[in-house]
C-alpha cells in the first residue's frame, strides 16, 4: 500500500457516529491500510491526517475513534473490525480537562510552590488499557504544546526503550499509535529482567533512582515541571506487586492516581491513601476494546520491541556490528538474592552470554553501576575464545561510551 496515495480506494468504508469508534485488530502475517477519507478521528489520542493511507502493522490491535463523525477507509485482511458506540472516552478526555487545568495553574504559579503540574499514574490489572490512556493523555497534553514526561515503569513492555529497563522522557510530539515513543532525551535504568519479582529490592532502588534523576531535570525548567508526568505502571497489583505500585506513588510524589478496571484496587489505594488529601484517586472503567495477551503474544511483543530498537519501526534503522576485545570489557550482573540486590557479580564471558541483551552503563566503576542509568543496549552475536574478540550488535557505529556492560536475565534473537 502506498503511503501517501490520496487515490479512492477499493477498501471498506466505515461510517462512524460522533464519540464512536472503529476496533481494529490487524493478523500476524500482513498489514492493513487505513485512510481517513472525511471527518475527524484519532488513534489514542494522535490525529490521523486526512486523506492518507496508513500502514498499520501486522499484531496491532487500535480503536479510531471519533468526536464528531468520520468514514474511515480500509484495505487488507484484518482478524477484527467492528464499531463501538459505548467507550470511555469522554471520562478519559475529562481526566485531560483537568490536567490540563492543573498545567495551566502550575505555569501561572512559576516559582512558587504551587508550580507543580500533574503527576498521573495510571495504575490496573494486566490488559486494562492502562499503556492506551497514558499513550491518549500524553497526545492530548502534546496537541496542547505541553511537553510531558511519560515514565514507564512497566519492564514487561519497555515502550520507551526496551523491554527490562524503566525510563522516561518528554514527550514533545504526538506518539504514532503505532510505534514507539518519540523520544529526544530518554533516561533509562536497566533491570534486567521482565518480571520485578525476579529482584523487587533492585526495583525498589531504579524506581528512587528515576525518580531523583527527574526531580533534578525538574527543578531546573518550569516547562516540564507544569507538564507533569504520566506515568505508566505493571499490571501486577496484588501483593508485593501492590506495595510496589505504593512506592511508586510516593517514590515519584504521585498527585493524581487513575484506577483502571478494577474495584478492589480503586477501594484498597483510597483507604491507604486517605490520609493523603492531595492525592486524588479516580476509578476509570476499562474499555471494551482492549484485547487481552497471552503469555506468548506478550513473549513475541516483547521481542519485537527489542528488534525494534535495533532496526526500527519499519526495518528503517542499520545497526553495526562492533567487535571488542573481551580484556577491554567488563560485564556485570546485578545480584538477585535478597537482600543484595545492591551487590554486583563479574560475569564470566564465555558462549553462554551469546544472545543475551546487555546495557552500556554509564558508570565510570562498578560501585556506580546500579544508581547509573544506561547509554543503550548491545546484543551479543558472537564470542571467539580462541582471538578474544565479542561481537555486539549495536544501534550505532563507533565505540560504546563505555565498556562497562551489565547483564540481566533478557535474550534475543535475531531469527
Ligand atoms: N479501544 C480499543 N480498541 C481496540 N484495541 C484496544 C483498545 N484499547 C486498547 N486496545 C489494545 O489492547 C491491547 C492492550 O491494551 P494496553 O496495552 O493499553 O493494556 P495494558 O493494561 O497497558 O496492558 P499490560 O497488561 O501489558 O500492561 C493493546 O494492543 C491495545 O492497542
Amino acid at each position: 500500500m502506498s503511503a501517501d496515495d490520496g487515490a479512492a480506494s477499493s477498501g471498506r468504508a466505515f461510517v462512524l457516529e460522533k464519540e464512536s469508534e472503529l476496533r481494529v485488530e490487524v493478523g500476524s502475517e500482513a498489514p492493513l491500510g487505513l485512510r481517513l477519507a472525511s471527518g475527524n478521528a484519532e488513534i489514542f489520542g494522535a490525529e490521523l491526517p486526512p486523506e492518507k493511507w496508513i500502514t498499520v502493522q501486522p499484531s496491532q490491535k487500535i480503536a479510531i475513534f471519533t468526536w464528531k463523525g468520520a468514514t474511515i477507509e480500509l484495505e487488507g485482511v484484518s482478524e477484527v473490525e467492528y464499531v463501538a458506540d459505548e467507550t470511555p472516552m469522554v471520562s478519559y478526555v475529562n481526566v485531560h480537562a483537568i490536567l490540563d487545568g492543573r498545567r495551566s495553574r502550575a505555569m501561572t504559579n512559576k516559582g512558587l510552590d504551587s508550580s507543580r503540574g500533574p503527576r498521573a499514574i495510571v495504575v490496573g490489572p494486566t490488559d486494562s488499557g492502562k499503556s492506551s490512556l497514558c499513550k491518549m493523555l500524553l497526545n492530548w497534553a502534546c496537541r496542547r504544546s505541553w511537553k510531558p514526561t511519560f515514565v514507564d515503569l512497566d519492564i514487561s513492555q519497555g515502550s520507551i526503550t526496551i523491554p527490562g529497563c524503566i525510563s522516561a522522557s518528554p514527550v514533545q510530539t504526538p506518539i504514532d499509535a503505532f510505534g514507539g515513543i518519540p523520544t529526544e532525551m530518554p533516561v533509562a535504568y536497566f533491570f534486567g529482567h521482565t518480571n520485578a519479582s525476579v529482584n523487587v529490592e533492585l526495583y525498589k532502588v531504579l524506581l528512587t533512582e528515576l525518580a531523583l534523576t527527574l526531580e533534578r531535570r525538574f527543578s531546573c525548567d518550569v516547562e516540564y515541571e507544569a507538564a507533569g508526568m504520566v506515568i505508566n505502571t505493571m499490571g501486577w497489583v496484588d501483593g508485593l506487586g501492590y506495595e510496589l505500585l505504593l512506592q511508586a506513588v510516593s517514590t515519584f510524589n504521585a498527585n493524581v492516581v487513575l484506577v483502571l478496571g478494577q474495584e478492589k484496587l480503586f477501594s484498597m489505594l483510597r483507604d491507604v491513601l486517605k490520609s493523603k488529601p492531595h492525592i486524588d484517586i479516580v476509578k476509570l472503567h476499562k474499555s471494551g476494546g482492549v484485547v487481552p495477551r497471552n503469555q506468548k503474544t506478550r513473549q513475541s511483543s516483547c521481542s519485537s520491541r527489542i528488534k525494534e530498537y535495533f532496526y526500527g519501526l519499519n526495518n528503517d534503522l542499520s545497526p553495526n556490528s562492533l567487535s571488542m576485545n573481551l580484556d577491554d570489557i567488563s560485564v556485570y550482573r546485578i545480584s538477585g538474592d535478597p537482600p543484595a540486590a545492591r551487590s554486583l557479580v563479574a560475569v564470566d564471558i564465555n558462549q553462554e552470554i551469546i544472545h543475551s541483551v546487555l546495557a552500556i552503563s554509564y558508570a565510570k566503576d562498578p560501585d556506580q553501576i546500579i544508581s547509573s542509568n544506561v547509554a543503550g543496549f548491545v546484543y551479543v552475536m558472537e564470542i571467539d575464545m580462541e582471538s578474544k574478540r565479542i561481537t555486539f550488535l549495536a544501534p550505532c557505529p563507533g565505540e560504546p561510551p563505555s565498556k562497562v556492560f551489565v547483564m540481566g536475565t533478557m535474550k534475543w534473537s535475531e531469527d
